[in-house]
């Protein structure tokens, strides 16, 4: 089967508030929201780098003339095609009408993309080909101007089956498993019932709440309507991030903090948190109020955008890689017997080097300790050179790993991904002191393995340490993401590969048999939802036992070093992200029932040899 398409990764809005030649006079350009919106996005692309598209919504238009608009592009540098290409448009306008730009209201009747109500969007697509059909915002269009909705957003749904059919709605083939096709056909159902009913204005919070009722997942989405009202909204459980921004001039959301940050210069305290449930809805008329659409549950933000996703110049989440690194510095010094002289410290570029940071910092509160306690027992027995040596010893750094591609491999396509991990690492030589250092790296995340074993590991024993000692600063990943990032096949973690490995040692294959009848079980009574059956798959196992296995796999034939692999604990996880605590895809606990059923589908494809994913 072909794969479907389901990541849509980072999300930007922007509602102007005044008219253009406001922005003309103030900020010297009308191209004010189009400029901030290109910097939100270009701030984000962290989320997403295989497509990109931007919807814009003209407010008071005469009647018949084309307000809401829409460009997309799945080409290298996405983001740049689609704004070069409005570019275009401009630059062709102003060769026939070189004035135009003193005139804002002219340039608006002339230039498609000039509205004052914008969203922007980042796509990943971790699966299948990278079709520009799938990149967002979507199009829902009417012969009734407020019956027009574009959509765009981060998440993933469980349920998209249900919901086509909910609106009776035979979806084509490329949208069929698409999650943004079935919410706008949702959402566009209520917004048309709303509309027919409507005395006044739109009820948006009315629309919204019967609309997302029905979608189970992780969500944050924005929606520009034809009346000129738009949308923000984040799911219930705060799985995946929101932020906005509001002043005289704009009104502002995006999918990370700190990009509103730099794109509009404004503090920590300024930029707030669009709570689970809630939406930031924007009237027609400039007003805007944040909205309860459906109650809060458990907060589990996901640690995944913490660790990995967001771009770690935000301030929370760069403290907070720092203290996951941090958290791993007593189990290394364990791992290597304090043995500091004959041990040498790096990471794997980029996303890891904060933890690296945090883990450095941990070496040398313990390395100070040491030097008080032993300076202090001298008593009056030192000298210059005795004190001198003592004080200058340090923690062992090195750039050991050079990453010379600036592209995020883990967010690329399954296809090219293996053959581009290979290239995009390189070594620094003469770093390690062959047959006696070890060396320890540290990496964000273990997920497939595949950056490892076909990469990392090899260029690493090229340098001759003795042994090799990976930290993880996330988890071991063992289960499914189904709620923004894609993780989806049980037999790529390998996590599982090295359960199964040590079920097979052991000459416990029983236990993926009874799994396997209890997930048939609870298929037949349409139950797959209760439980998480692959949770006893890793029951007989300590989280050792399985490190000590991964490691064995991500050792490619032929290396001369020892290599182990050192994970961060849930625990440890918590504390360093205390207000993301969604940990799923590490310990199966899922925040929606739909979870359980995708972990228990995956599982059951991994069983029957299919290559497909679990929803
Ligand atoms: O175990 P795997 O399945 O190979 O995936 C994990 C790797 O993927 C990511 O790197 P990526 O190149 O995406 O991003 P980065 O440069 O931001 O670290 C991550 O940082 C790990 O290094």
């Amino acid at each position: 089967m072909s794969d479907a398409i389901k990541h849509e990764c980072g999300l930007a809005f922007i509602r102007l508030r005044k008219p253009f030649s406001y922005y003309q006079q103030q900020y010297g350009s009308v191209f004010y929201g189009l400029n901030k919106l290109y910097l939100l996005m270009e701030k984000q692309h962290n989320r997403g780098q295989d497509g990109a598209g931007v919807a814009t919504v003209k407010l008071h238009t005469e009647p018949g003339v084309p307000f809401m608009h829409r460009i997309r592009s799945s080409q290298p540098q996405p983001i740049g095609d689609v704004f070069g290409r409005i570019r275009d448009e401009i630059a062709e306008i102003e060769k026939y009408q070189p004035e135009i730009t003193k005139y804002p209201g002219l340039m608006k009747g002339h230039l498609r993309f000039l509205g004052e109500l914008l969203m922007g969007h980042l796509r990943y697509a971790t699966q299948g080909k990278n079709n520009v059909e799938l990149c967002h915002p979507f199009v829902r269009y009417n012969t009734i101007p407020a019956r027009n909705l574009t959509m765009a957003g981060n998440f993933n749904l469980v349920n998209v089956e249900e919901l086509f059919n909910f609106v009776k709605v035979q979806p084509g083939e490329t949208h069929k498993n698409s999650d943004l096709a079935a919410m706008l056909e949702v959402v566009h159902h209520f917004l048309a019932k709303e509309d027919e009913q409507r005395q006044n204005g739109l009820d948006v919070k009315a629309i919204l709440q019967q609309a997302f009722s029905m979608f189970d997942g992780g969500y944050h989405v924005c929606g520009l309507i034809g009346s000129g009202d738009a949308f923000v909204i984040r799911d219930p459980h705060g799985i995946r991030p929101s932020y906005y921004y509001v002043n005289e001039d704009v009104i502002v959301a995006a999918s990370e903090r700190a990009a509103i940050r730099t794109a509009f210069n404004v503090g920590e305290n300024e930029v707030m948190e669009l709570m689970p449930g809630t939406a930031l809805i924007v009237k027609e008329n400039g007003e805007y109020s944040i909205e309860e659409i459906i109650p809060a549950k458990e907060r589990r933000a996901c640690s995944f955008e913490r660790i990995y996703f967001s771009r770690g110049n935000d301030e929370k989440i760069y403290k907070e890689r720092h203290a996951l690194g941090y958290h791993l510095s007593e189990t290394v010094l364990k791992a290597i017997d304090n043995d500091l002289r004959n041990t040498i410290f790096s990471f794997i570029p980029n996303t890891a080097e904060v933890a690296f940071y945090g883990l450095i910092k941990g070496l040398e509160d313990y390395l100070n300790k040491i030097k008080v306690e032993r300076i202090m027992s001298w008593g009056k027995d030192f000298d210059e050179e005795k004190l001198t040596e003592m004080v200058n010893r340090r923690v062992r750094i090195d750039k050991i790993a050079i990453k010379d591609v600036k592209m995020r491999t883990f967010i690329t396509e399954d296809s090219s991904r293996n053959e581009m991990v290979q290239h995009v690492y390189d070594i620094t030589y003469g770093t390690v002191k062959p047959g006696t250092d070890t060396l320890v790296v540290i990496d964000d995340s273990i997920v497939r393995g595949t950056t490892l074993r076909e990469s990392i590991i090899k260029m690493l024993d090229r340098l001759g340490p003795k042994r090799i000692i990976v930290m993880s600063s996330a988890p071991q990943i063992r289960y499914p993401d189904c709620y923004g990032i894609d993780m989806s096949k049980m037999g790529e973690f390998v996590a599982f590969q090295a359960a199964i490995a040590l079920i097979r040692e052991q000459g416990k294959e029983y236990i993926l048999q009874e799994a396997y009848g209890l997930c048939k079980e609870l298929e037949r009574t349409n139950t797959l939802n209760a439980q998480n059956v692959v949770k006893n798959i890793y029951k007989p196992f300590t989280p050792e036992e399985i490190s000590a296995k991964i490691a064995q796999i991500i050792t490619p034939a032929g290396i001369n070093a020892q290599v182990e692999v050192i994970y961060q604990n849930i625990e440890s996880l918590h504390a360093s992200c205390p207000s993301n605590l969604g940990d799923w895809y590490f310990t199966g606990n899922y925040p929606t029932p739909g979870g359980n059923r995708v972990v228990n589908k995956a599982f059951m494809n991994y069983m029957e040899g299919k290559n497909e994913r679990g929803y």
